[in-house]
Order: C-alpha cells, then structure tokens, then sequence
C-alpha cells in the first residue's frame, strides 16, 4: 500500500495546479504531490513535494488537513492519499521536469482533464470542507490506467493529527 499527499494552495478566488509531467497521472491536472518517505510526518512529505515539485515554501503549521481517500485497485488498497490545503506560502511558483504549475481559477478548474474522482471530493476541499471517501478502480495496473467504477465519500470528515 503506498501512502502519498496531495497539497492544494489558494490565492484569493486561484488554486495551484500542475501540469504532472511524468509518473502517475502524467498528463493531467493535479496539486502538487506524491510518495510517503521513511521517517517524515505527512505534513512533511506535502510541504517538500510542494517545494520539490514547484519551488513553493510553505510552513507545517500553515498545511490544513482536508481529506483522506482511500483508491482500491481490483478490491485492494493500493494508495491513501492524504489531501492538504493551505492559504499560505512563500515564493513563486517555477516549473520543474516533475511539474508544470498553473494558477487555476477555482470555477475553471479542468476536471476534463484529472483523474475521473477528483470533481466529487475536490470542489469541497477548495472552499474549505473536509471528506473522506473511498474510490474504487477496476482493470489492472497501472492505478491511471484502470476505471473508475464506485466511490463512498463524506463530507465534514474529521482527521486525527
Ligand atoms: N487528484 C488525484 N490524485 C491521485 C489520485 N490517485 C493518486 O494516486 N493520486 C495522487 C497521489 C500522489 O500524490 C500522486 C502519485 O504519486 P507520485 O507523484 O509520487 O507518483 P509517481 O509515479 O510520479 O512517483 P515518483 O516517481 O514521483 O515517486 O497521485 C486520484 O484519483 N486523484
């Protein structure tokens, strides 16, 4: 089971997105994010992937817990994603060989282009809501490969730090 974070940041009516240029999800529209590493917290892995990914600082303390979905790929768990969101940051945000980011107003944001899920939980993390929800894919690795065939989700969900 991998353990990953996703990181949204929001500038007034804007969220940051990227454009994934390699991996998982290459060619769409995601928040920065990615894999768990030994020994840091989750806040630590979503700060650094924000950093790695787009060259943003942003304080632990400043990382508000907004959702934890579970995908299952043919009736296994294969990733808990931990999803963050912050209003605060240091910097400018620069492309990297990860990751191509965009200021994205939160109205347009292209979920034509993101994995099949993300228009039933993320329009509640971006205007401050919490969900925890369960997404279950079917067909085979690669997870991006696979469709998207039920969900469970709850808004207004509560995290343990
Ligand atoms: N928005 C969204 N993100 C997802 C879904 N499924 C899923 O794994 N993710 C996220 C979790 C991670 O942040 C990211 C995949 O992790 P990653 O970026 O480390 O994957 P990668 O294969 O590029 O790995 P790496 O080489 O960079 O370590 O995609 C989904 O359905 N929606």
């Amino acid at each position: 089971m991998i353990e990953a974070t996703l990181c949204f940041v929001v500038d007034g009516d804007d969220v940051l997105l990227i454009e994934k240029r390699r991996g998982l999800g290459e060619g769409w529209y995601n928040g920065p994010g990615g894999k768990l590493e030994d020994g840091e917290t989750l806040r630590e892995c979503a700060a650094r992937e924000v950093r790695e990914e787009v060259g943003l600082r942003i304080p632990l303390e400043a990382l508000e817990q907004a959702g934890e979905l579970t995908f299952t790929l043919d009736g296994e768990v294969h990733t808990v994603c931990h999803v963050f969101r912050t209003e605060t940051y240091d910097g400018e945000p620069v492309a990297t060989e990860e990751a191509h980011p965009e200021w994205v107003p939160i109205e347009d944001v292209p979920y034509d282009r993101m994995w099949d899920d993300d228009r039933l939980w993320l329009p509640a993390v971006l205007e401050g809501d919490t969900v925890e929800g369960t997404f279950a894919f079917e067909g085979g690795r690669p997870l991006d490969d696979a469709e998207f065939v039920d969900y469970d989700l709850e808004r207004g969900a509560s995290f343990e730090e």
